[in-house]
């Protein structure tokens, strides 16, 4: 094979030189030769110094663990093509036929993604009040805290012990821009706090509720993380603590029983305010429903809404969407 031989402190010139004209070698590894670099190059060229030598082959790291996978070749089409990445642990929803060949789908994934340490699988869905799941641990570290980076916050948080989907980012952003400087928010279903916090880095305070102790424990500690002390935490069951509260903005993110928390919500929030509502609905039927009981509950409690917005945020099963609703009550 063609080299270009020149001496290191001209190496990045020559390197741009010869991309330039299309005869860099990207396969090959550029070879180091004392004080001189060796460039792989397709054919010769004049002006520079051609020697003839061998080049190691560059190694192509796989873009996907399916492409290193080892399971049955009648199986790689149920492979799933993504998975969830908090911090530095990967959670996986692997079909029952490939349950038995967990062990290896995860030191696939620990081998392409290397700043992935633990693989868990879904053992279950999401459930229970605190809205948690069972996980499977498949490879590398038994280990189920991390730190996880959205935003520009960072957010604590043991996966096994609180809700979180990482899937919510743009969401969460979404309602970080309607919120606005001096406005105080209520965050009812809080978690770790992936909302209170971004919100708490622009409004003036933020009320952050959650029933789940562990998820209050992780909030105050992201609280410290963060730097946001305009965060109240407070561990309870909203029902008990909504009423006490005036806020000008209020999140309601548990999709699966939002509905049952209208009227806590409704009094909560000071005439004029917003709600950002969400829910889970059929393809078939996305607001409709959603919105007939959200006039109820405000006509039962004499008030009334304005509808703002309507938006699926991700299919969560098939035909089904978490979708958001925003409005105003007056
Ligand atoms: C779907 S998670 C959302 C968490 C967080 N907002 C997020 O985006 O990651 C719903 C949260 O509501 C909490 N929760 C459920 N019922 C509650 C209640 N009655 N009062 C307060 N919190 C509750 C659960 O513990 C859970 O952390």
């Amino acid at each position: 094979m063609f080299g270009v031989k020149v001496h290191k402190l001209e190496g990045e010139k020559v390197r741009r030189k010869l991309i330039e004209l299309g005869i860099l070698d990207k396969e090959h590894k550029v070879k180091r030769d004392g004080e001189f670099l060796i460039f792989p190059v397709k054919e010769k060229v004049e002006g520079f110094e051609i020697v003839e030598t061998e080049f190691e082959l560059v190694e192509k790291r796989p873009h996907s663990y399916r492409e290193v996978v080892n399971v049955p070749e009648h199986l790689k089409l149920l492979l799933p093509s993504s998975f969830d990445i908090i911090g530095d642990i990967a959670v996986i929803e692997l079909p029952k036929e490939l349950m038995q060949y967990g062990n290896q789908i995860g030191e696939a994934i620990l081998k392409v993604h290397k700043h992935i340490k633990a693989v868990f699988a879904k053992g279950s869905a999401v459930s229970g009040e605190f809205r948690v799941r069972e996980l499977i641990h498949l490879a590398g570290e038994e280990r189920t805290e991390t730190l996880h980076k959205e935003n520009g916050i960072k957010l604590r948080l043991d996966i096994a012990k609180v809700y979180f989907s990482p899937r919510l980012a743009t969401e969460r952003m979404r309602v970080f821009k309607k919120a606005k400087e001096g406005e105080i928010v209520f965050d009812m279903f809080a978690g770790v706090g992936p909302y209170s916090i971004l919100l708490a880095k622009k409004v003036r305070l933020v009320f952050a509720c959650d029933i789940n102790p562990w998820a209050i424990k992780y909030l105050e500690e992201n609280k410290r993380l963060n730097k946001t002390p305009n965060i109240i935490p407070i561990l309870g069951d909203v029902r008990k603590v909504a009423e006490q509260i005036k806020a000008d903005r209020v999140i309601m993110n548990l999709p699966k029983f939002a509905h049952e928390f209208l009227r806590e919500a409704m009094l909560s929030v000071k005439s004029g305010g917003i709600i950002h509502y969400y829910g889970f609905s059929h393809e078939d039927n996305l607001f409709d429903e959603h919105e007939e009981k959200i006039k109820t509950v405000a006509r039962e409690l004499g008030k009334s809404v304005e509808f703002l917005e309507r938006r699926k945020v991700r299919p969560y099963a098939p035909y089904q969407y978490n979708i958001a609703i925003d409005f105003r009550v007056f």
